[in-house]
């Protein structure tokens, strides 16, 4: 079971962190309020007097500050500083920082609102106290480093007082994931929990969690032996003992660490840096599994252990090593699920059932943007990847969903879910935006299955996106490429293409070429191309190929793009596919950002278009803003706003507008105006003759430079996630995707094409 101990992580600079968390507004988080807060009536209606409506109702029926507050999604992360990380007792307001970190992540993964509030004692009855009159404000308090054994006595007597989700996570969070880790490492080891021999090291917070949560899950009471500072907690041992780990001790002859490992299949180390040494690994069963957690620093490195092991299953808490054990692996997911049901608590049950949603995951088909988290490594369930990594975007549909059936069936949801198909869409929905999206277009072509060309089916992603086609009930998959490298190349990747719903074409060998060819020399003899430069490009060229298929009835659209760049790519499906009759073939983008959708256009296809080509891609772009579920507002944008500054390109604009106005088109639009006055109500109010009913949602751009830079700029600077430039126009459904696009950008891309395809 040899294992790579090299450390594969980002690292960061003492500096670098002070610069990160000094930049722009000091610390890493900011309040957002959810409604305009831009007129008087705004302001009549979030504040007095039209505030009091909603607070009388609340009087009259507390659930209802679920529907008119920020409770339900409110988890508050608190602490006094006594045990911030591995780093000990710092006090509440050093640990500021890593509270607003917690905060942040909750928000990042999870979607959970979250606010971090440093109580400044030590005392158990003054936290107590301070805390319990809270929850009023919030669905959930999430409990951080806080030093055992108060933290026991804390959580307990606030899960009394409250009727909300009071978890202390590095108790809780820590058992479950490293529960999870376990699970998978018994299974690759090939032992039972029940017979499984466990020493855990660190009788605190961390561990006395992490052996309860074993207990409850199947481990033998009597195989666990915990160990602190003094050695091992045995029965009738006095010295530095407390009732938690009183419950814990064992009838043993083991007094040290040394001792207690002899022969013992599992190390848990939640105690220090070096606690476990070589001599001791040395001495555990055949192929042991050892958790050393201490942060920041392990109680053994992997390179020590590996130096004198090779069967060894190591996992850490750092994020540079292979199998991190790391708690945002949990409380994120855990949290969101049980403010989905409006849990009154976390309870065992639903601690065990996110140890198995994150055990199961990590033993999946990883997809490209995990690999992509890890430069464009892809872990496969082994000895090195026993449990997801953070960045799992799985992750936020697989947890929850196991916590929310858990609280269910254990009767502590005041709230039950009970179409959970539509709560897992709703959760991928949370994490990006873009999923929303797509998840109608997903939903209409899953209704209606279409045949698409995956006109590059050689190619790795390529591939991965035809199989997570057909897995998603999208419809048939057709690879165009050689069948045996498909074939060999599919193998040596460990992707499973030889199932329903794959069909590899050939262009070279198809019995098709020749209809095919006439087809393409009908269109092209007038055009310079003899009809065996038309065999030619029917033979060689898959995108030719790709687009007579469509052409010509054989398949329902194209998605191509990953190994030939946007215009070459367009310029090949052009020659076989016109525009639709009536129609400009134009390229949109939508775009994603902070909560909006705004479609872009034209982003693909006219380079510097006149005034009439302005006018026909508002349209092109109004129809398919439409098509998208969206009522179009277009914006004409120019760098100037209704005639100033004046200048020639703005004519141009103000003269696609009297074009639109000629038609009598029947959608909203107004301009020339700015990005600004476009986008933002209080810049719209400037103008009270303005033809939009509210900000644009769809915004024409004057060229195809603006808006190319426009949408990268934002992509990149803005943290805005761009869809596109999606190809609306053409006569057939084709979808071109950019150099190098992974599996998941291909598979959306083939589905809109196949929604295109059904419209
Ligand atoms: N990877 C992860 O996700 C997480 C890791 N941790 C890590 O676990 C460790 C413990 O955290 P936590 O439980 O919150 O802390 P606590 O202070 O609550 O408990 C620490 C425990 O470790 C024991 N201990 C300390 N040094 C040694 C040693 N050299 N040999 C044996 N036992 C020792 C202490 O023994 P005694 O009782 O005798 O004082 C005590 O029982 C920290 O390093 C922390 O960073 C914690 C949470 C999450
Ligand atoms: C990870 C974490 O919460 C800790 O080390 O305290
Ligand atoms: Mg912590």
């Amino acid at each position: 079971m040899a294992r790579k101990t090299e450390n594969n992580g980002p690292s960061v600079s003492a500096q670098e962190a002070l610069e990160f968390h000094a930049m722009g507004r000091p610390g890493k988080l900011e309040i957002v309020a959810t409604k305009p807060m831009a007129t008087q009536r705004d302001l009549s209606l979030a504040y007095s007097p039209g505030v009091a409506v909603p607070v009388l109702a609340i009087a009259e029926d507390p659930s209802r500050a679920f529907d008119y507050t920020a409770r339900g999604n409110m988890v508050a992360v608190i602490s006094n500083g006594t045990a911030i990380l591995g780093l000990g007792n710092l006090g509440a307001l050093a640990s500021k920082p890593v509270m607003e970190g917690k905060a942040v992540l909750f928000k990042r993964f999870a979607d959970v609102d979250s606010i971090d509030l440093e109580v400044d004692t030590e005392d158990a009855d003054e936290f107590i106290n301070c805390v319990r009159y809270l929850g009023p404000s919030f669905g959930g308090i999430n409990l951080e480093d806080i030093k055992a054994p108060e933290c026991f006595i804390i959580e307990q007597r606030l899960r009394e007082l409250m009727d909300i989700p009071v978890f202390h996570d590095d108790q809780h969070g820590t058992a479950i994931i490293s529960a999870a880790g376990l699970i998978n490492a018994l299974e690759i080891t090939g032992r039972d929990m029940k017979t499984t021999k466990m020493v855990c090291n660190g009788a605190g917070a961390a561990g006395i969690a992490c052996i309860e949560l074993m207990k409850a899950m199947g481990f033998a009471p009597e195989n666990i032996i915990l160990c602190d500072t003094k050695g091992v907690v045995f029965q009738g041992r006095t010295e530095g003992m407390n009732q938690w780990k009183s419950a814990h001790a064992v009838k043993t002859d083991a007094r040290s660490l040394a001792e207690a490992l002899e022969g013992a299949d599992v190390f848990l180390g939640l105690s220090a840096k070096g606690a476990l040494t070589t001599r001791m690994v040395q001495s555990m069963a055949k192929n042991p599994i050892i958790f050393a957690m201490a942060n920041p620093d392990p109680e053994i490195t992997p390179e020590e252990v590996a130096e004198i092991r090779t069967d060894a299953i190591m996992a850490t808490g750092r994020s540079d090593y292979p199998n991190q054990v790391n708690n945002v692996l949990g409380f994120p997911y855990i949290f969101r699920g049980a403010l989905d049901v409006r849990a009154t608590t976390i309870n065992d049950d639903m601690k065990i059932a996110a140890a198995r949603a994150l055990a199961e995951l990590a033993r999946q088909d990883v997809p490209d943007d995990v690999a992509a988290a890890y430069q464009g490594m892809r872990p496969k369930f082994g000895p090195n990847y026993i449990i997801p990594v953070p960045f799992d975007p799985r992750l936020i549909s697989a947890i929850p969903i196991a916590v929310a059936k858990a609280a269910m069936d254990s009767g502590v949801a005041r709230k039950p879910i009970l179409d959970l198909d539509r709560y897992a869409q709703e959760l991928s929905a949370r994490r990006d935006p873009i999923a929303s999206t797509l998840q109608r277009i997903y939903d209409r072509v899953r209704r209606q299955p279409k045949r698409i060309v995956f006109a590059e089916g050689e190619e790795e992603q390529v591939m991965r996106a035809a199989v997570s086609y057909v897995n998603q009930r999208l419809g048939t998959a057709i690879l165009l490429g050689r069948d045996d490298v498909i074939k060999e190349n599919a193998r040596n990747a460990g992707i499973e293409i030889d199932r329903q719903g794959i069909e590899i074409i050939n262009a070279r060998l198809s019995r098709r070429n020749g209809v095919y060819t006439d087809y393409l020399y009908e269109r092209m003899q007038r055009k310079g191309f003899l009809f065996r430069d038309c065999q030619r490009l029917i033979n060689n060229d898959r995108n030719h190929f790709a687009a007579c298929m469509v052409a010509l009835g054989d398949a329902d659209g194209i998605v191509t793009g990953v190994t030939r760049n946007y215009s070459t790519a367009l310029d090949d499906i052009r020659r076989v596919i016109d525009a639709k009759p009536g129609h400009r073939v134009i390229g949109a983008s939508i775009v994603l950002a902070r909560g909006r959708t705004v479609i872009v256009a034209d982003t693909a296809v006219h380079d510097m278009p006149n005034a009439e080509q302005i006018a026909d891609i508002a349209e092109e772009a109004a129809g398919f803003a439409r098509r998208m579920g969206y009522e179009p507002r277009l914006a004409m944008l120019a760098y100037s706003t209704f005639g100033h500054p004046q200048g020639e390109r703005s004519e141009r604009v103000q003269e696609a507008v009297r074009i639109l106005d000629k038609r009598r088109v029947d959608f909203e639009y107004d301009g020339e105006m700015a990005a600004d006055v476009a986008l933002n109500a209080r810049a719209m109010a400037q103008y009270p003759f303005i033809r939009l009913t509210g900000p644009a949602n769809v915004l024409i751009m004057p060229a195809f430079h603006s808006a190319s830079i426009s949408t990268k700029m934002l992509q990149e600077l803005g943290g805005s996630t761009v869809i596109g430039p999606l190809l609306v126009g053409l006569n057939k459904p084709v979808q071109i995707v950019s150099l190098n696009a992974k599996d998941s950008d291909i598979v959306n891309m083939a589905a809109i094409a196949a929604y295109s395809a059904g419209a």
